[in-house]
């Protein structure tokens, strides 16, 4: 008899945390876990072969896992399958697992009821009190024995009601782990004890069901929180299982698994999804043939070789100035800049050491697709010193999608170059993300019909680029070269020129003299008050200001809080829009020489970045115009950095407190974030964020380096945590021919970058836990403003190389052009809100939105 590894199903209930759990089982126990959904298209209660698939199904496994889940019990939706698992024929037993969702289902089919807690615990750790081999009255099958005192996270909103609360307070202690008399099935495991001040709430922790092979746990063991001496639950649960098995004779099939509905953890990345046989047939090949079709824009970017050149850059040569030497003539912008870099009033760790401008954009390939479509357009807006635009259409077939893309016309032009191997990028992706890309990704459906038709992606492919290096105090010419090495040299020493001739280079002093102080005059805007913005009144033409309405925010909040006692979320992350509506500035003249002095490369969206760029500075900082898109960031937030070798990092924050007289050290910060309700905000993120890199990286491949550090930035503390990964390790190949991820039968694609970006939109701290369902109460909630747009979407880079960096879009501002378009007036909308939960007050979650809308939207009150 051949050992082999044992194998556990894991049903998924929607759940954010669920790829943690099947790590967990997959180190802990190790075994081989497959993942399938509660509601799979092959198992359906309604059709008549239900029972007797859903027996096959569970025959090929040694044990299943009930995972917890948005909802309720009591609903068939939430739940599904776990239902049917329960009610399992004695022949057809199975042991079972319940956790939390999965738990609390148990206990229903028991005959207990489920009601909500007095407030939910989500991210709170707790002891738990359990059966260990000192209780009075050792139980079959306690999963808890031997295992010593341990803490653990919580995130439930509805607990199991045994009748526990009518035992008297001299009764407890013996009382606890006898079976209710009214529910002779449920053996108590564990319990937990909730003070809320007037009485203390008894908490089920954990069961047994008598007579069967079911055990549930109402702690979330996968938590990042959860102390590791709790596994021993875990290994007891399974030594139980397996001895059940065992006992009664029970036999797993080798049956294979349905294809389409069980799915290993780092399958989940949106590239690998449906390639079966159909994606293979040639009329589905669209994006295949016109990656090799050699069009005109196809071609473009292909068989590059890379050129540098590297620069002292002058102490006061910013980044601004370097885009205005260079780029006066183009109408459109990639500029990532990490503005904070030389700002004292950051902390060193998060200054941020490079920033990254795109060369003529213009001339660059753009990658375009919107939400929903079955095409992709790449364009580009002077074609090769023309004034003429190019367009293609490229299809996708029915089951390819726009990462699939991507990633193949990458592969076509990745490079291995060792060269430059300090700098962060050579050429490669640039763009942004809205947050409507990321909910396709996840299955959310838009609930409004959006009447525009903008790009929710638009990544330029970048060949010529500048790197600087704020530490170093250098900057690096780039290009990714189709020419000629001369030719391609001549083009970086008439850069340099171009940079070393200008007048603001040459001289500091009159430079710094001229340099836009009209135009960012006042400075930091002090007013203090959290209430809404009112709209100037001075100036020849008002601005118009559309703040949120304060209470209808905090009903809002209100509302979310609902939501989240029903269970059906755990933390929900609120945000509203405001919508600046200003009179168009007259066109600039295009006519100032290249060295001129006066900064405006484009209307009068520079100068607001600038005035940004100077109130707020922030390690993310960026400035684009792609087609219509124009955006004005401040992000003090990483969303997800990658290496070419696939080790990965990312950055949630979440706990914000805004910089005051009272509040001016990183101590006095850290007194009023580390609380309870800060850090079980940011702790759930974690769990959350975990679980997206797990889905990629694959069981053990994800470690949480620091967790809850408050960091200090220009106008806030927060509160940060680190989750790193790395890809698995079919994707570390470094062989000179790269392998392509394009499926072969029989092979895996290697893992890239753009695989853990798909994975992870939209970014966790802007949706909450779990995601899935956070999103679609969102989209209800935050009518009439459900669209984000830009807001909460991605922006940053991957280059040829396949290393990247990706910011969280907030404190930001952005607009489209064609939103009133042939009026007087263009409208700007910042986004701006903060994480809710069931500890959050509705007046504290309003100032949250004010505060952190008040950075970007004074550069509008400092201008009037
Ligand atoms: C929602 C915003 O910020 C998010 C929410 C945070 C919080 O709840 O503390 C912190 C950073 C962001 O992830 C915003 O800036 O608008
Ligand atoms: N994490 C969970 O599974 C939560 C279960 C249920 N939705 C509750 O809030 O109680």
């Amino acid at each position: 008899m051949t050992m082999s590894r044992p194998r556990i199903l894991f049903i998924d209930a929607y759940d954010s945390f669920s790829n943690n759990i099947v790590s967990l089982l997959t180190t802990v126990l190790d075994a081989d876990v497959d993942i399938l959904p509660i509601d799979p298209p092959h198992l359906d209660p309604k059709t008549p072969g239900f029972k007797h698939d859903l027996r096959s199904e569970l025959r090929r496994y040694d044990a299943v896992v009930c995972g917890p889940g948005p909802g309720s019990p009591d609903s068939e939706r939430d739940v599904g399958l776990m239902k049917y698992i329960w009610e399992l024929e004695t022949d057809d037993l199975v042991p079972v697992l319940g956790i939390c969702l999965g738990f609390q289902s148990l206990v229903v089919s028991c005959g207990g009821i489920v009601k909500k807690l007095r407030t939910g615990l989500h991210g709170m750790i707790r002891e738990i009190d359990h059966a260990n081999s000192e209780s009075p009255n050792p139980c079959e099958g306690n999963i808890f024995h031997g295992v010593p005192a341990f803490k653990a996270t919580l995130y439930h909103s509805l607990h199991a009601d045994i009748g526990q609360e009518s035992i008297a307070a001299a009764e407890w202690p013996n009382s606890k782990w006898e079976s209710p008399s009214h529910l002779p099935d449920i053996i108590p495991l564990a319990w937990t004890y909730e003070d809320r001040g007037d009485s203390v709430e008894r908490i089920l922790m954990g069961i047994k069901r008598k007579g069967r092979p079911f055990w549930g746990l109402q702690y979330h063991p996968e938590s990042i929180c959860t102390e590791s001496t709790g596994h021993g639950v875990i290994k007891n649960w399974f030594h139980e299982a397996m001895r059940w098995n065992q006992a009664t004779g029970r036999k797993t099939t080798v049956a294979p698994a349905h294809p389409s509905d069980t799915t290993k953890p780092r399958r989940l990345s949106t590239r690998e999804i449906d390639e079966d046989e159909q994606s293979w047939k040639p009329e589905l090949d669209d994006f295949r043939s016109w990656l090799t079709g050699g069009s005109p824009l196809a071609s473009s970017g292909l068989n590059a070789q890379y050129l540098s050149r590297c620069l002292d850059v002058p102490l006061h040569i910013e980044v601004p100035d370097i885009v205005e030497i260079l780029q006066e003539s183009q109408s459109e912008y990639i500029v990532l800049d990490s503005a904070s870099a030389k700002a004292n009033r950051i902390g060193s760790d998060v200054r941020g050491r490079y920033s990254i401008i795109a060369l003529d954009v213009d001339e660059a390939l753009k990658l375009e697709y919107r939400t929903g479509d079955r095409h992709i357009t790449a364009r580009v807006s002077r074609n090769q010193g023309s004034s003429q635009d190019a367009r293609e259409i490229i299809k996708l077939g029915s089951h390819q999608t726009i990462w699939q893309f991507l990633a193949e016309f990458w592969t076509k032009r990745r490079m291995t170059s060792d060269e430059s191997p300090s700098s962060p990028f050579l050429g490669g992706f640039m763009g942004y993300t809205t947050y409507e890309l990321g909910l396709e990704g996840i299955n959310v459906a838009l609930r409004e019909e959006r009447h525009h038709n903008r790009p929710d992606l638009c990544f330029a492919w970048v060949t010529k680029s500048i790197v600087v290096d704020h530490m170093e105090g250098t900057l690096r010419i780039q290009q990714l070269s189709p020419s000629a090495t001369a030719l391609g040299r001549a083009w970086l020493d008439s850069v340099a020129d171009q940079l070393t001739n200008s007048s603001v280079w040459a001289d500091g002093l009159r430079a710094d003299f001229q340099k836009r102080q009209p135009i960012n005059g006042g400075g930091p805007n002090h007013q203090s008050q959290l209430t809404p913005p009112r709209t100037p009144t001075s100036g020849a033409v008002k601005s118009q200001i559309r703040a949120p309405d304060p209470a209808e925010y905090e009903a809002k909040v209100r509302l979310c809080q609902d939501y989240i006692a029903a269970g059906d979320s755990y933390e929900l992350c609120l945000t509203d829009q405001t919508l600046i509506t200003i009179p168009q500035p007259s066109p600039r003249p295009r006519d100032a020489g290249p060295t001129s002095p006066t900064p405006h490369p484009t209307s009068s969206s520079w100068a607001l970045y600038l005035a940004l760029r100077a109130r707020q500075p922030a390690p993310f900082g960026s400035y684009l115009r792609l087609g219509r898109a124009t955006l004005i960031s401040s992000s003090p937030e990483r969303f997800l950095s990658h290496t070419s070798s696939g080790q990965c990092s990312m950055r949630p924050m979440k706990g914000t407190v805004r910089k005051s007289s009272a509040v001016n050290t990183l101590a006095a910060a850290e007194r009023i974030l580390r609380v309870p309700k800060e850090e079980a905000e940011n702790l759930m993120i974690v769990d959350l964020v975990r679980h997206d890199l797990h889905g990629v990286c694959g069981p053990g491949n994800v470690r949480v380096p620091r967790l809850l550090v408050v960091e200090e930035y220009a106008s806030v503390f927060q509160m940060i945590s680190v989750v790193e990964g790395v890809l698995p390790s079919s994707s570390l190949s470094s062989s000179s021919s790269p392998p392509s991820p394009i499926k072969e039968k029989g092979h895996e694609p290697p893992f890239i970058g753009l695989d853990l970006l798909a994975a992870s939109l939209p970014p966790g701290s802007m949706t909450g836990a779990p995601k899935k369902r956070s999103c679609e109460i969102l989209q209800e909630i935050e009518r009439p403003r459900a669209e984000r747009g830009l807001y909460s979407g991605v922006v940053g880079y991957m280059d040829a190389r396949g290393r990247g960096d990706w910011s969280v879009t907030i404190r930001s501002l952005f607009r489209w052009d064609d939103e009133h378009a042939g009026t007087e007036v263009e409208v700007w909308r910042i986004g701006a809100g903060g994480a809710v939960t069931a500890l959050s007050t509705p007046e504290g979650e309003r100032d949250e939105m004010f505060i952190k809308l008040k950075g970007p939207l004074g550069v509008f009150e400092e201008q009037t």
